[in-house]
């Protein structure tokens, strides 16, 4: 029985963009997922996803015996649910080239659904390097980047980058263009992160972008502006130019504003943290709903977004420079 663990993230900027081959900045957080994984003797899957809901449930499949998950939810969210977890399992069937291997899976996990703090990645890059070393295999934190990322893009339908995957796999503060993936010397940043308590669907969400940029040439303009953006911000970030960062923050949320991924509460949450004094804020993700992520050394924005109508959840988030590990 292996564990692994892997965490999640925020986008300092260049979400979305990303998808398209602009560059794009997200950071590692102090927040992880952990899948543990037992090999069977069957070919089948028993997950057991204690998080997921408030309930949490056990569904087991595969093989000829598919059965009904232990609590009564629909079959639509089991496979949003499992969506990745067996995409991550089909990653590493394929590095381990056990393709009929069977596992008990169990994921925990503190970072919220859903809510863009690449919880799927993490999930996805956990289950790749737990699976992997309980079949004997052995991948490199790049090898199961790639992988993740493989396997996002197949749940996703197509609509992914390598951000989340690479990030969650190495950890740290990344650069993510296209292909070209790698670490960057990060500041000491204070991120302070607002929940609503609700979650936007990735795949839907990058869809709809992909649609606005191919109806409207400005609407790939606004695409190419977050490219620019984010050039413009790691060099903010490499001098530690605070002011500039929280800058461009807010202009990278006007920009995902007006490609129609933010919503009522994220836009709320976002000017709570201004109004208090933070350098910047933006929503973090994919969108629709779930997390801002803003800069404040102050407690100021904490505290305001605590008393916010709207706002589940806040917390301070550390930059977690651990990425995937065997616990
Ligand atoms: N704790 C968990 N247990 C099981 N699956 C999870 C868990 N956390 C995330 N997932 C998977 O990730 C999906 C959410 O990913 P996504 O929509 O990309 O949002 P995000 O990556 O921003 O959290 C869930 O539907 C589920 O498939
Ligand atoms: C919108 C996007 O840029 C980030 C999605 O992040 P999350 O899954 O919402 O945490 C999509 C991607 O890069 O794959
Ligand atoms: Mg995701």
């Amino acid at each position: 029985m292996i564990t692994a663990s892997a965490p999640g993230k925020v986008y300092l900027f260049g979400e979305h963009a990303v998808v398209y081959g602009e560059p794009a900045v997200p950071c590692a957080i102090d927040r992880r997922a952990r899948v543990t994984v037992d090999e069977r003797d069957d070919d089948h899957l028993r997950v057991h996803a204690e998080d997921l809901s408030l309930d949490g449930f056990t569904v087991e499949y595969g093989g000829s015996t598919d059965t009904d998950p232990d609590v009564d939810v629909s079959q639509s969210l089991v496979e949003a649910a499992t969506g990745y977890v067996d995409a991550a399992v089909e990653q590493a069937r394929e590095a381990a080239g056990a393709p009929r291997a069977g596992f008990d899976i169990t994921i925990e996990s503190d970072i919220p659904l859903g809510a863009g703090l690449g919880s799927s990645a993490a999930v996805t890059a956990a289950g790749i390097l737990a699976a992997t070393r309980e079949l004997g295999a052995d991948l490199s934190a790049a090898d199961v980047a790639e992988r993740a990322y493989k396997a996002e893009l197949a749940v996703q339908e197509g609509n992914a980058s390598r951000a989340d995957t690479f990030c969650s796999a190495t950890g740290g503060a990344v650069r993510v263009e296209g292909d070209d993936c790698r670490s960057l010397d990060a500041p000491e940043l204070s991120l302070v992160v607002g929940f609503d308590g609700g979650a936007g669907d990735t795949g839907a969400l990058v869809g709809g972008v992909r649609e606005l940029k191919d109806q409207y040439d400005f609407a790939a303009d606004t695409v190419a502006a977050i490219g620019d953006l984010v050039r413009v911000g790691e060099d903010a970030l490499a001098a530690g130019d605070l002011d500039e960062l929280g800058e461009l923050m807010d202009f990278n949320h006007g920009l995902l504003s007006a490609l129609g991924v933010s919503s009522r509460s994220l836009d709320s949450m976002v000017w709570a943290a201004r109004d208090a004094g933070a350098l910047g804020a933006k929503l973090t993700g994919a969108g629709g709903g779930g997390c801002v992520v803003a800069l404040d050394e102050s407690e100021e924005t904490e505290t305001a977004l605590r008393y916010l109508p709207g706002c589940e959840e806040t917390f301070r988030a550390e930059l977690d420079t651990e990425g995937v590990r065997v616990e």
